[in-house]
């Protein structure tokens, strides 16, 4: 599917049927984490802790949905924001704020040495820093945050898609993360197929938010 498309089954799925975001989301998040719990069990490089990049938006509202069942499952989660989370709104700060009740560990990294100093080395490091909101290639931090986990040798998993890669056309930028597996939402995204996104990408698996078959349909999503 194009991004555009993609945007606006979340956006139909609210307006027309009535679903609510945080719904949405929760299922987005379940089923990444089932996802990544399943891979760091099956893969000798699967290592708990897992450190949970999140970015200013939605996606980064993944990432805290993610990290709350990731505990459930048993894995220890760590959370790195790269924004206040007073600068979060809607379901992304809903989640954040249900995060930090639950006292899950969140720390705000404010400079290139805090993500050099707080992503281990060996840790399962998830990209939740952009999604299908990004535009052009990762600016200041964002770009600094995918640089260093891709400098980690842990496992590396992208949520939605990997940070830098223009999910319509599977171009790479400068810097992109480099995922051992994508964790997609609805559906692959039209870029995915593009030989140039193959090194990015890793797997793809495409996880199920909950939307009605009626609206997948009028997508054509399979
Ligand atoms: N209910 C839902 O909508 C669901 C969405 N899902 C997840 O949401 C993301 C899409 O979320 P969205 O908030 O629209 O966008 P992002 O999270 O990708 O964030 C984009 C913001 O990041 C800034 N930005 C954009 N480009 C760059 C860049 N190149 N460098 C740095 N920062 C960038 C920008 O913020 P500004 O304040 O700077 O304008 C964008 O607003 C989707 O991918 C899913 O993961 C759920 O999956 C389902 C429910
Ligand atoms: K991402």
């Amino acid at each position: 599917m194009k991004r555009e498309d993609v945007r606006r089954v979340d956006q139909i799925a609210i307006e027309e049927y009535g679903m609510l975001g945080l719904v949405l989301m929760e299922n987005a998040g379940r089923g990444a984490a089932e996802r990544i719990a399943a891979l760091c069990h099956e893969s000798p490089r699967g290592a708990n802790p897992v450190c949970i990049l999140c970015g200013p938006g939605n996606n980064g509202g993944d990432g805290y949905v993610i990290a709350r069942h990731l505990e459930l499952l048993g894995f220890s989660v760590h959370i790195l924001s790269l924004v206040p989370l007073d600068r979060l709104t809607g379901d992304a700060s809903a989640n954040a704020s249900i995060a930090a009740r639950a006292g899950l560990t969140i720390q705000i990294a404010k400079s290139d040495e805090d993500l050099d100093r707080w992503i281990a080395d060996d840790e399962t490091v998830v990209d939740c820093l952009l999604g299908t909101g990004a535009t052009g290639a990762p600016r200041g931090l964002y770009g600094d945050a995918v640089t260093q986990a891709n400098k980690r040798r842990g496992l590396r998993v992208a949520i939605d898609l990997p940070t830098g890669l223009d999910c319509d056309t599977g171009a790479p930028a400068e810097v992109t993360f480099r995922a051992d597996l994508t964790v997609t939402f609805v559906a692959e995204k039209e870029g995915f197929s593009k030989p140039a996104a193959k090194p990015w990408l890793g797997t793809v698996q495409v996880v199920g938010i909950g939307v009605p078959q009626a609206l997948l349909n009028d997508f054509k999503v399979a």
